[in-house]
């Protein structure tokens, strides 16, 4: 039988995401809105940290053995920053528009556009589980000033891929998981799971 896993995520785009890295696998992974998990909070400076709060939470709720993720953008010109931060870079409520519009401003008087990336995934069995697995992605890219691409979520329309000539809302979803922070994570995380 195959096991159930509830996604400790109520982000669409990455649902969206994990539902075809995770269909290739064989995991029977439900999102945490099927059982009206609400939003943890997420209060911590470190991905790791809130991805664990997120997956303990879901699981504590459900009974079942869950998975978060934990990601966003980190710009070198800007410290890092939105980084932790990425989803509530503009404030509340939560937009990407806006969150896009600020990364773009803040970022415009700088030269150097390089940012990355970054994805944490941590399953917990239970939610007291003592022994997380964890594992982690980065993709690196630069921030343009034009949207670009139709794809993806988030921040994706002004990560430029240098090498593609192409933002990541202009991949395929395929395209996106093959080499996202994302996919990068999950294939690592599953390795560990084996
Ligand atoms: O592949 C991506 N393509 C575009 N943007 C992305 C990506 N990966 C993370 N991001 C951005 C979206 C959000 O601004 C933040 C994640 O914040 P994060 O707290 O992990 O997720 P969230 O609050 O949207 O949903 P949830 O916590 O329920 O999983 O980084
Ligand atoms: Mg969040």
């Amino acid at each position: 039988m195959t096991q159930k896993i509830v996604l400790a995520s109520n982000n669409a785009g990455k649902l969206k995401e994990f539902a075809s890295l995770l269909g290739e696998i064989g995991l029977d992974v439900r999102p945490q809105a099927e059982f009206n998990v609400p939003e943890a909070e997420e209060p911590f400076a470190t991905f790791v940290e809130n991805a664990l709060t997120k997956a303990r939470h879901a699981a504590r709720l459900t009974g079942l053995p869950a998975l978060a993720d934990d990601s966003g953008v980190c710009v070198n010109a800007l410290g890092g920053a939105p980084g932790v931060y990425s989803a509530r870079y503009a404030g509340e409520p939560k937009s990407d528009a806006a969150n896009n519009a600020k990364l773009v401003a803040d970022l415009a008087a700088h030269a150097d556009k390089s940012a990355y990336y970054y994805c944490v995934l941590v399953y917990v069995r239970h939610a007291d589980d003592p022994q997380p697995v964890i594992a982690d992605g980065v993709w690196p890219g630069e921030i343009v000033a034009a949207p670009q691409g139709e794809g993806g979520f988030g921040y994706d329309p002004y990560f430029l891929l240098p090498q593609l000539g192409k933002t990541a809302a202009q991949l395929s979803g395929a395209e996106k998981n093959a080499v996202s922070h994302r996919g990068q994570a999950l294939r690592a995380l599953v390795g560990k799971l084996k």
